[in-house]
């Protein structure tokens, strides 16, 4: 799993069209939206991923927090992205994998938003720039490293 950590003033998207044959079902409000003041998380889930998917949610969210706790961030944004890596797991999988990421946010007392997933979406973010502002972290399951 990649993630690019962007602390932000603000993440704001609006779906424009459908990319997988199967996108997930959103509301009419589900189409735009906004958050401010938020850790956004760009997470592509990877093929590797799927050998240990549920070691691979624990470990994000436990990075994901580490970061929101060092910039004070108590709002957090889950944006499915499937631009971070070449070796992209298969969309149901990766659905499923960033819908645990995402009630693991929650269960931690986040409040937690997120992006549609499968589809194509225009986006404006404001990143703050100070040092810890832009971080990635990269996740491989235990069993995949003795490769
Ligand atoms: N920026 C727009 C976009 O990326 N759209 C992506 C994600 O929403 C989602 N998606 C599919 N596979 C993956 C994956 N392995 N990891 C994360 N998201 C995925 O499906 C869309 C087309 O790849």
């Amino acid at each position: 799993m990649r993630i690019l950590l962007i602390h932000s003033d603000y993440i704001e998207y609006e779906v424009k069209d459908k990319a997988i044959k199967n996108p997930e079902p959103i509301s009419e409000e589900e189409k735009k939206g906004r958050m401010d003041e938020v850790l956004v998380a760009f997470i592509s889930v990877e093929k590797v991923d799927e050998t240990n998917p549920e070691e691979v949610v624990s470990k994000a969210v436990e990075e994901i927090i580490n970061v929101a706790s060092q910039v004070k961030a108590e709002n957090v944004f889950v944006y499915p992205f499937a631009h971070l890596s070449s070796e992209l797991a298969k969309p149901s999988v990766a659905q499923e994998i960033l819908r645990k990421v995402y009630e693991g946010l929650k269960e931690k007392g986040y409040n937690v938003g997120k992006a549609p997933f499968g589809y194509y979406k225009a986006f404006k973010i404001s990143c703050k720039g100070h040092p810890l502002a832009e971080l990635s972290r990269t996740i491989i399951p235990e069993g995949a490293k003795e490769e």
